[in-house]
């Protein structure tokens, strides 16, 4: 599991760790880990390169300049560029290490620059003098230190001007700005440095290859389709059938034991014609609910929380949801549906997509998950998992249509709604790269490709 902990969290943890160790340990640690990040960075060479570092007045600043020292000493050409009133005793050290302060001349000749303008104790946006720097060397590659400089640390929105980064090392654990949009997309890769924190449980997650492998469904010697759950759909509209089909095709993953279909005789028709293997109306231990559903989705919303089953509330079927569901549910909006549901603008929910998706869920009783880039799945009690898989192929119709199918075969099967919904969400995202292989994809390929990725699970 990746885990993002909060500014205070890491302080606290930072200063539990400092009163055992000698002073300046943790910096240290911090600065080496940074020194060989940037010089992987530069592919393993230090002589002969450029390197600029953009010095803040904090902590992240000192860190810079540290590693700075480290490079200097493997050849590297490194200079210096006071953002703020500096009094770090690494200055002494940097300059004794042929490390040049001031501002540089001819800003597009160095191979990387270092963000150590602000970390964990910046105040989202920059200065003018961090501003400026930043524009003089506007088209070189970026290494941030610990954040990407301006964007909200623990919200992962930005408020204002920004470091754009094509590395973000960090150190300890990960922050909320490296998983979660709009700042995930300003960290670039991320690179984490163990500095030996020991940190309380977290509130953002996300899952990695080994959790989904432990968590994901698998069928007992002596199980049969009975045991392994049933999830009905009840989903598409004379109008939408097609949506009908990719909702079966996400459910039909073989992760759940049987799919069931009821709908318009017409639309069921056309699915079993696609997918032989699924049935009609009986007994289902969860439903997926609403992928074009158009006009029918009220009533299918309320023939399905009948049963008294978990339910995967989808599309159209999100209108009609106006409090607490009654049963343990997982809500798949996207963010104008999810804007919908809170009653405000599309742009404030994917400008804070961890707010709105962990208010969501607070106020349905629900686990809401946030489609997009970075899928943000929100438990009532606030905990969050982000997804980290996929590719922007997978922004295509039908998509989504895909995942809530899955998710329902994974409640049925017996995961609670939050396990669903994010290991339903990762493996989504990986059926869309192994289906990609880098090129476009269309929502069927997608649903092909998931017994796959399931298969290539590593061993639990
Ligand atoms: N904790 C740990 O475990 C470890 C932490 N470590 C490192 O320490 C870093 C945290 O250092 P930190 O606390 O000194 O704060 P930091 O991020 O440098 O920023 C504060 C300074 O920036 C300024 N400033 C603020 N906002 C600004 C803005 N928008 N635009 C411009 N300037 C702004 C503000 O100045 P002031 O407002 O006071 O003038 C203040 O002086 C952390 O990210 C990591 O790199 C590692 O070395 C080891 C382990
Ligand atoms: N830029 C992106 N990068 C990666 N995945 C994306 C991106 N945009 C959307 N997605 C994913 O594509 C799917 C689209 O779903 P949705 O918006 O419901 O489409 P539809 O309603 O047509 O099925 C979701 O799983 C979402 O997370
Ligand atoms: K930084």
């Amino acid at each position: 599991m990746l885990r993002a902990h909060t500014v205070d969290q890491v302080r606290a943890a930072e200063a539990a760790l400092m009163t055992t160790l000698p002073e300046g340990t943790l910096m240290q640690r911090a600065a080496h880990g940074l020194a060989y990040a940037v010089l992987d960075f530069l592919g393993g060479r230090g002589y002969g390169r450029r390197v600029l570092l953009l010095v803040g007045s904090g902590d992240n600043g000192g860190d810079a300049l540290h590693a700075g020292v480290v490079l200097a000493r493997r050849g590297v050409q490194v200079e210096a560029w006071l953002l703020g009133e500096s009094t770090h005793d690494a200055l002494a050290a940097f300059r004794a290490a042929g490390g040049r302060v001031g501002r540089p001349r001819g800003g597009r000749d160095f191979d990387v620059v270092v963000d150590g303008i602000v970390g964990i104790g910046g105040r989202p946006g920059l200065r003018s003098a961090a501003q400026e720097a930043l524009a003089a060397v506007a088209d070189v590659s970026v290494v941030a230190v610990d954040t990407p400089s301006g964007v909200g640390v623990d919200t992962g929105e930005i408020h204002g001007p920004h470091v754009h980064a094509d590395l973000t090392v960090t150190f300890g654990t990960h922050k909320a700005c490296h998983l979660l949009d709009p700042a995930a997309a300003a960290s670039g890769a991320i690179h984490l440095v163990d500095i030996g924190l020991t940190l309380p449980p977290a509130q953002v997650e996300a899952l990695q290859a080994a959790d989904v492998a432990s968590l994901v469904p698998r069928p007992e010697p002596d199980a049969h389709k009975y045991t392994r759950g049933v999830v009905g759909v009840r989903a598409g509209s004379a109008a939408y059938p097609g949506a009908a089909l990719l909702s079966v095709a996400g459910a039909s993953c073989g992760l759940a034991g049987m799919v069931r279909f009821v709908g318009d005789p017409t639309v069921a028709d056309r699915v079993r014609d696609h997918h032989p293997e699924v049935v009609g109306a009986g007994r289902v231990q969860a439903w997926v609910v609403g992928s074009g559903a158009d006009a029918d989705a009220e009533a299918m919303l309320r023939a399905a929380l009948e049963d008294d089953v978990p339910v995967v509330v989808d599309a159209d079927a999100l209108r009609h949801v106006d409090g607490p569901v009654g049963v343990p549910a997982v809500l798949t909006p996207h963010a104008g549906e999810l804007a919908a549901m809170l009653d405000v603008e599309r742009s404030e929910v994917e400008a804070a997509p961890l707010a709105h998706a962990r208010s969501a869920a607070r106020e349905y009783d629900a686990v809401v998950l946030l489609k997009g880039r970075r899928t943000t799945i929100a438990r009532p009690d606030g905990l969050v998992r982000v997804t980290t898989t996929g590719t922007p192929w997978l922004a295509t119709a039908g998509a989504g249509d895909v995942l809530g199918g899955l998710i329902g075969a994974l409640l049925a099967a017996g995961l609670d709604p939050f396990d669903a919904a994010s290991v339903g969400a990762w493996l989504h995202g990986a059926a869309a790269t192994l289906a990609s292989g880098g090129g476009p994809v269309v929502a069927s390929d997608v649903a092909t490709a998931l017994p796959r990725v399931v298969a290539t699970l590593p061993a639990p």
